[in-house]
């Protein structure tokens, strides 16, 4: 019998064992489909070193990857042995690395000047660097490279994740979250895991997460803007306390932005975080864009960056199941770290019960058109309840389930819409049945005990999935 949780990966494939010997500057490619599992080692014992995204390996110490598109790079050439078999498998000799090391490197100069200064003066702020580009062109693996690096110079930058569409960072798809990189990164698990997860062998990052709820900022964009802003004071009034992190600077990871329409967004995210590098991937028209829209500003540099040839273009079904996988992980664990969330209760009718959803106002968008001239599509967003929108025990029916919802940080008998639109995350449960007869709800929770009389929000994304 499959025990939730249990059944995550086959195992691996021990009868096929490949080595393969990179030169300086080499990279070996390779993808896991879902389910299947590989090991990599770095030969004990050899010469070289590798490292993954920016992450260096240890040598001899099995590193097992699932469901992922991935490389490891070389500086020096070394040899690695493969346990299991890749769907895809090869070596490139072309690779952007150079150009991010770099990027790193110029980062690193605006570091040390940062440092040089002190630490109440505006010069004491190191370069906050924000990555833009179509979808798949590579700039989470950038922000993973320039994170990985600068924690080896012994920096300690904040990573802010405002893609709420992909896998999420340090929590489940559909947030928005900010942490600061103190320790060494995973190398299985890239941005590693947080404490709302799992326990982990490397030290935990705790994140500040906001819940959006929706795939796109265009969704929802008057609430992802709050959402920036309110993300924008948190981090830096956390930079005035941490004087380490202030002169390291951002780096933040964006959703898909790959022509003007976004312009606004990105100017709004570019002004909220007092952004100094724009650096666009894969899109010379986004680049031009830009240029052309900060010409202007000469505290902000607009920079090209080139697109690995590794870089995949992910299909809808491989992004869902990565999405599920982290969902499943953040309760179950991994096989590294089983977890047992517990079922718990919760009644309808109670006092402390209360249910908000976010609202999905891009089905205004095509009343657009016939607004009078002049106004534009935020004159169709008039209160808070355009944003989230409290349900009445009676709403709460079949459709809520399996889908994530986030307890907030707000009380259920304080919350106003105000208040739960712009609340941060404690935790999140996953809701396995309604039983509208008997008015309970029955949820996954990663603790035991009462789920908390907080405010607790359901969101349309990530899309609905079975936890087995
Ligand atoms: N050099 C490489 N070799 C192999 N795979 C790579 C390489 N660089 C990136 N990838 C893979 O390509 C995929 C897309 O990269 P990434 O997630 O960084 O793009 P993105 O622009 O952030 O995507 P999205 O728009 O979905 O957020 C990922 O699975 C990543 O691991």
């Amino acid at each position: 019998m499959a025990l939730p949780g249990l059944d995550v990966t086959d195992s691996i494939d021990s009868s096929t064992i490949l080595t393969r010997e990179l030169k300086p500057n080499q990279e070996f490619r390779f993808e896991v489909a879902p389910n299947t599992s590989i090991t990599i080692r770095l030969t004990a014992g050899t010469a070289g070193t590798a490292e993954l995204f920016g992450t260096e390996l240890s040598k001899g110490l099995p590193y097992t990857f699932t469901c992922c598109k991935s490389a490891i790079y070389t500086w020096t050439g070394c040899s690695l042995s493969i346990e299991g078999s890749p769907s895809v498998e090869y070596i490139a000799e072309e690779t952007p690395m150079t150009t991010y090391l770099n990027l790193h490197i110029a980062l690193e100069k605006l570091r040390v000047a940062a440092s040089d200064c002190p630490p109440t003066t505006e010069g004491a702020q190191g370069p906050r660097i924000l990555l833009i580009g179509p979808p798949d062109v590579g700039k989470t693996t950038v922000a993973k490279i320039l994170t990985g690096y600068s924690i080896r110079q012994g920096r300690k930058p904040m990573v802010i994740n405002l893609d709420t569409g992909g896998e999420g960072v340090l929590s489940v798809p559909g947030t928005i979250t900010a942490a600061s990189f103190g320790s060494v990164m995973d190398v299985e698990d890239g941005f590693g895991n947080s404490p709302m997860s799992a326990p982990s062998a490397i030290p935990v990052k705790l994140p500040l997460v906001y819940y959006y709820g929706l795939e796109t900022p265009e969704g929802g964009v008057r609430r992802y803007k709050r959402l920036i802003s309110r993300m924008a004071v948190a981090v830096n009034s956390r930079l005035e306390e941490d004087i380490e992190s202030k002169n390291t600077g951002l780096i933040i990871d964006t959703p898909s932005f790959d022509n003007q329409t976004n312009g606004d967004l990105i100017s709004y995210i570019v002004a909220e975080f007092s952004i100094t590098t724009i650096a666009i991937l894969g899109s010379e028209r986004l680049y031009n864009t830009m240029l052309k829209s900060f010409s202007a500003s000469t505290n902000i540099n607009v920079i090209k960056l080139p697109t690995s040839g590794g870089c995949v273009d992910r299909d809808v079904p491989y992004k869902k199941s990565l999405r599920d996988a982290t969902v499943k992980k953040y309760f179950f664990g991994d096989d590294k770290c089983t977890l047992s969330p517990y079922t718990v209760s919760i009644e309808l009718d109670s006092p402390g019960f209360s249910l908000w959803e976010t609202v999905d106002s891009s089905s205004d968008k095509k009343n657009i058109s016939f607004l009078p001239i002049g106004e534009d599509e935020s004159s169709l967003q008039t209160g808070e309840d355009d944003v989230v929108r409290k349900l009445a025990p009676g709403d709460v029916d079949s459709r809520f389930e399996n889908l994530v919802v986030a307890v907030l940080q707000v009380d259920a008998k304080d919350a106003g819409a105000k208040e739960v639109a712009e609340s941060a995350v404690l935790g999140f449960l996953f809701v396995q049945e309604i039983d509208e007869k008997e008015r309970r709800m029955k949820v996954l929770s990663p603790v035991p005990g009462r789920v908390p009389s907080k405010a607790l929000l359901v969101g349309k994304w990530p899309d609905g999935m079975f936890l087995t």
